[in-house]
């Protein structure tokens, strides 16, 4: 399970302690928290907030490290980030240079995906309920591998491939019914979850579809859930793949490919998060001498750490408990509301890592009990309207979960790269959320008629 709210002052990371496990924070006496070298006060005042930030050096530094640590151990692995978790085009045009493909989800995905050059063949294209239109259009831009999560689906991405005149790559996305021992809300490999296939129909399938004539079964792809932070879910999820590819082979079939899926978790808190060369190692250990293409999805473990949100203190409210109310809210990064979870929230001045603490409940201004960030944790105890609050870790499942709820728009957008920053995405107004809507025309003219 993720860190549930609320805090725990006893065991909550210091500030100094935040700073320490975050290579790209630092705090400068006088201009306060620094990402990846850019002083957070000087966004603020350019950009306003609330107020996303990417840094492209971290982003870049967590690509090598993964490559790193499979290219250590000679275990080639194609790298298909999970872009669910972050899918802004400045985003998958870095990871594209670093040699990464995608793991995608929808249509739109793979819209993002084409628009910021990744090439076709380094898409692969997941997702429990593709559409008609998304399987042809997969198939049309010859995308590499479709994971196909149902025999219904299976069925009917041979009719569209048919339909097209193509035949169409599959894998059979398998269920292995692994506890991936997370939040309960990302788990994703149990019996009883909705995703894939019952692993124990693999073999069956794989005889099934010999039949079909505009699929080709490449071979198989699993996903076991997110956050993950041990070895042992991993290895029992990745060895049940390797006896699964060893009865398909054994009953006369070709298997090409293994798609291990994401999951790989992170240092939220105080989580001793599982390093790359742990997936490595499992992954070289279970399915090494297996003479397959193996693939990874990871998305978390890549983004994460690559973002913060900037926000700023709209009010205190003293009472029992004090409250810091902050202009971000659920609608920007859902995450503690929806799954409890733990974010880093530091002050950006200067005087925030000597001042004098006390434990706050840290809310937005969005009407639901639920848009809470943090209950008990510790801010200055000085800390009043305006000032600057940065919540850690949001560069995955952050910006691409908010909501247009109670009216707010979409928050900007900044990428830092080397020193230099940029707004990255505008941030929406109210005006385009009203253009975007239209009144009947009968229903208007009722305000002429009374
Ligand atoms: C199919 C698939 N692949 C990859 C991922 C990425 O997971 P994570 O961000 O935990 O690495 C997910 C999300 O859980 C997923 O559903
Ligand atoms: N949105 C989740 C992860 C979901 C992973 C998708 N299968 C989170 O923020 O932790």
């Amino acid at each position: 399970m993720s860190a549930p709210l609320p805090s725990d002052p006893a065991t909550d990371p210091s500030f100094s302690d935040m700073l320490e496990t975050r290579p790209s924070l630092k705090m400068d006496a006088r201009d306060g928290l620094l990402f990846e070298g850019v002083p957070l006060h000087v966004i603020a005042a350019a950009v306003g907030t609330p107020c996303w930030i990417t840094g492209a050096e971290t982003l870049r530094r967590r690509a090598k490290a993964l490559r790193a640590a499979f290219e250590a151990r000679n275990l080639p692995v194609n790298m298909h980030f999970a872009m669910k978790s972050q899918d802004h085009q400045a985003t998958l045009t870095i990871l594209r240079q670093c040699g990464y493909g995608v793991d995608i989800v929808s249509g739109g995905e793979m819209q993002r995906a084409l628009h910021a050059g990744i090439s076709p063949s380094g898409i692969v294209f997941s997702g429990v309920g593709k559409s008609d239109a998304e399987l042809r259009a997969a198939i049309e831009h010859d995308i590499a591998q479709i994971n196909v999560e149902s025999v219904e689906e299976l069925y009917r991405l041979d009719d569209i491939a048919r339909a097209c005149g193509r035949v169409a790559r599959a894998a059979l996305r398998v269920n292995p019914d692994v506890d991936a021992d997370t939040h309960d809300k990302i788990s994703t490999g149990r019996a009883g979850d909705k995703f894939g296939i019952e692993h124990r129909r693999a073999v069956a399938l794989y005889d099934e579809a010999a039949s079909l004539k505009n699929v080709r079964l490449v071979g198989l792809a699993v996903h076991l859930g997110s956050q993950m932070l041990t070895a042992g879910p991993f290895r029992e999820g990745y060895s049940r793949l390797a006896d699964m590819v060893r009865e398909i082979r054994a009953a006369g079939h070709t298997v090409e490919a293994v798609d291990c899926g994401g999951g790989l978790g992170i240092r939220y808190r105080d989580e001793i998060a599982p390093s790359p060369d742990m997936l490595a190692g499992v992954i070289a250990e279970t399915l090494g001498d297996l003479d397959v293409r193996l693939s990874i999805e990871p998305g978390r473990w890549l983004s994460a750490p690559t973002g913060i949100l900037l926000t700023r203190v709209i009010e205190t409210k003293a009472g029992n408990p004090d409250f810091v109310v902050l202009d971000a809210a659920m609608n920007d990064l859902a995450r503690p509301s929806l799954y409890e979870s733990w974010h880093g929230i530091m002050p950006v001045a200067p005087s925030g890592l000597t001042n004098p603490t006390k434990l706050w409940d840290i809310v937005g201004p969005v009407c639901e009990s639920s848009d809470i960030f943090a209950r008990d944790r510790a801010l200055p105890a000085d800390t009043k309207r305006g000032d600057l609050i940065a919540l850690l870790d949001t560069g995955a499942y952050g910006s691409v979960m908010s909501s247009n709820y109670n009216s707010r728009p979409f928050a900007a957008q900044v990428l830092i790269d080397n020193g230099k920053w940029e707004i990255i995405r505008q941030r929406q107004s109210v005006a385009e959320l009203i253009a975007a809507e239209t009144v009947p025309e009968w229903l208007t003219a009722k305000d002429d008629h009374g």
